[in-house]
C-alpha cells in the first residue's frame, strides 16, 4: 500500500559534479490526495498531467518522444533509466512530449557509443520536468489499484495542499481532443528507400537512417493522416516501397483524394478518440470510396468509431513492450508493444454489418480480452481494411507484429489496378 508520503529510496545524489543537473527536492501529488517525496530530473519546475505507468525495460527515449504520450507524466517501472544516454538516432518525433517523467533510479553515467548526452540534460534543454528517487514500485501499484489520475509534480512549491489543488484544477483526459496539438503544421513526404539517399535519415529517422538491405521501388503512395505520428510508422512503409504522405490532423477528404493513394493510413496519437469527430468524418469518406486503410491505435480506435462502436477508457490502459495478443484469423499469438488508455467496445464474436463492408475484431489481448485489432471485410471475406491498437512499427518493442505492414501491401496490391508486381 502506499504510503501518503512515501520516503524516496535513496537520498537526492549529489549532480552538481561533471555537468550533471543539479537536483532540488519535489513532490509528487495525484488528485486524491496521495504524495510521493523524491528529488528533480531534469528541468526544474512544475508539470501536470495524466499520471500512467510504462513497464518496458527499455526504449525510453522512443517513450519520450512519442507524440501520444502528450499531456502524460510516464511513470518508468523500470527501476534504473538512462544507462544508455541520449542519441541522436531514435526520436520518435521531433520532440520529447510526456508532460513529465517519473522515475526511481537515474542512471548517474551514461554509457553507449551512440550516446550524445544524459536523459537529465534532455529533459532540461527541453524544459520537461521529471522526478527522481520515487518509489516507482508503490506509485504503479497505486495507480493499477486506483486507476490511472490527474499528478503534479514540483520542485518549486512542494506545499502538498497547493500542488494538491491545482492538481485538481488541472483538465481531464477523458474528452481532451489533442490531435491538433502534436499534428504536423505542414504535409511533407517521405520516400520509399529506393528514391533517398543511403545518408538521409532526416524524415524517417528511427534506425539512424540506414537503409534497410534489398531496396525496392516506389510501389505505392499511402496517405498517412498525422494525428501524433512516430517517425517509424513511415520507416516501415518506406521498407516495404511505399511513399507515404504525412498529412495535417486537419485534412480534408478531397486532398486525400486528390494524392491518389492507394491506401490511407491514420496513426497512432494522444487524447480521448470519443473527442475526436473530423477524424472520424474523414474515415467515413476513405471507406466510402472503397480505398484499403490501415490503423494504428489511435487510428484503430477511429476506425471503430467509424464502424459504428464506441470506446472506453480503461482503468489504467497498457504501456509497455511485452503485452501478448492473438491474431484471431491465424490464432497466433505476437508479443508487442502498447501505449493505449482507451478501448474499442466491439463484440468479440461474429461480424458486425456496416455501412462499409462487414465489421470483426480481428486481435484480443490476452491479458484482459480488450480490443486489439479491427477488420473490415466483403461479405465473402476478403479483407477490405483493418487496424490494431498495438504497435507493429515496434518503437521499441518486439517485431512479432511486423507482419502487418505486409498485410497492408498485400491489401493495397490486390486492390490497386496500380500495384507493381514486387
Ligand atoms: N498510442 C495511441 O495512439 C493512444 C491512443 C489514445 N490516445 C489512447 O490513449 O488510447
Amino acid at each position: 500500500m502506499p504510503a501518503s508520503t512515501a520516503p524516496a529510496p535513496s537520498a537526492p545524489s549529489s549532480t552538481s559534479r561533471s555537468g550533471r543537473v543539479p537536483r532540488v527536492p519535489a513532490l509528487l501529488v495525484l488528485e486524491d490526495g496521495t504524495t510521493f517525496t523524491g528529488s528533480s530530473f531534469g528541468a526544474v519546475g512544475e508539470t501536470f498531467g495524466e499520471a500512467v505507468f510504462s513497464t518496458g525495460m527499455s526504449g525510453y527515449q522512443e517513450t519520450l518522444t512519442d507524440p501520444s504520450y502528450h499531456r502524460q507524466v510516464v511513470v518508468a517501472t523500470a527501476p534504473h533509466i538512462g544507462n544508455t544516454g541520449w542519441n541522436d538516432e531514435d526520436d520518435e518525433s521531433s520532440r520529447i512530449w510526456v508532460a513529465g517523467y517519473v522515475v526511481r533510479d537515474a542512471a548517474r553515467v551514461a554509457s553507449s557509443w551512440r550516446s550524445r548526452r544524459s536523459v537529465d540534460a534532455e529533459l532540461a534543454a527541453q524544459g520537461v520536468v521529471g522526478m527522481c528517487d520515487v518509489d516507482t514500485r508503490a506509485l504503479t501499484r497505486h495507480l493499477r489499484e486506483r486507476g490511472a489520475m490527474r499528478v503534479g509534480i514540483s520542485s518549486v512549491d512542494t506545499d502538498r495542499a497547493s500542488l494538491l489543488a491545482r492538481v485538481q484544477e488541472a483538465p481531464q483526459m477523458s474528452g481532451a481532443h489533442l490531435a491538433d496539438e502534436v499534428t504536423t503544421p505542414e504535409a511533407y513526404v517521405v520516400p520509399a528507400w529506393s528514391s533517398r539517399s543511403a545518408s538521409d535519415g532526416s524524415s524517417a529517422g528511427g534506425e539512424g537512417g540506414r537503409p534497410p538491405s534489398g531496396h525496392r521501388e516506389k510501389r505505392f503512395t499511402v496517405a498517412a493522416v498525422d494525428l501524433g505520428i512516430k517517425s517509424m510508422t513511415p520507416y516501415r512503409l518506406a521498407e516495404r516501397g511505399i511513399e507515404t504522405h504525412v498529412l495535417p490532423a486537419t485534412t480534408s477528404w478531397a486532398q486525400v483524394e486528390a494524392l491518389h493513394p492507394d491506401g490511407v493510413f491514420f496513426s497512432n496519437g494522444p487524447g480521448d478518440p470519443g473527442a475526436t469527430e473530423d477524424a472520424v468524418t474523414l474515415l467515413r469518406s476513405v471507406l466510402e470510396a472503397g480505398v484499403p486503410y490501415f490503423g494504428i491505435c489511435f487510428g484503430n480506435q477511429i476506425f471503430g468509431r467509424a464502424l459504428g462502436f464506441g470506446t472506453y477508457k480503461l482503468r489504467y490502459g497498457h504501456r509497455g513492450i511485452n503485452q501478448p495478443v492473438m491474431d484471431l484469423s491465424t490464432r497466433k499469438v505476437e508479443v508487442t508493444a502498447h501505449n493505449h488508455g482507451f478501448a474499442v467496445d466491439a463484440p468479440r464474436e461474429g461480424r458486425t454489418e456496416t455501412p462499409y463492408g462487414w465489421a470483426r475484431v480481428s486481435h484480443v489481448g490476452l491479458n484482459d480480452d480488450v480490443v486489439e485489432g479491427l477488420a473490415l471485410e466483403d461479405e465473402d471475406g476478403t479483407l477490405r481494411s483493418f487496424s490494431v491498437q498495438y504497435h507493429p512499427e515496434a518503437a521499441a518493442g518486439p517485431h512479432d507484429a511486423s507482419y502487418l505492414f505486409d498485410r497492408f501491401v498485400d491489401l493495397m496490391e490486390s486492390r490497386s489496378t496500380k500495384g507493381a508486381p514486387a
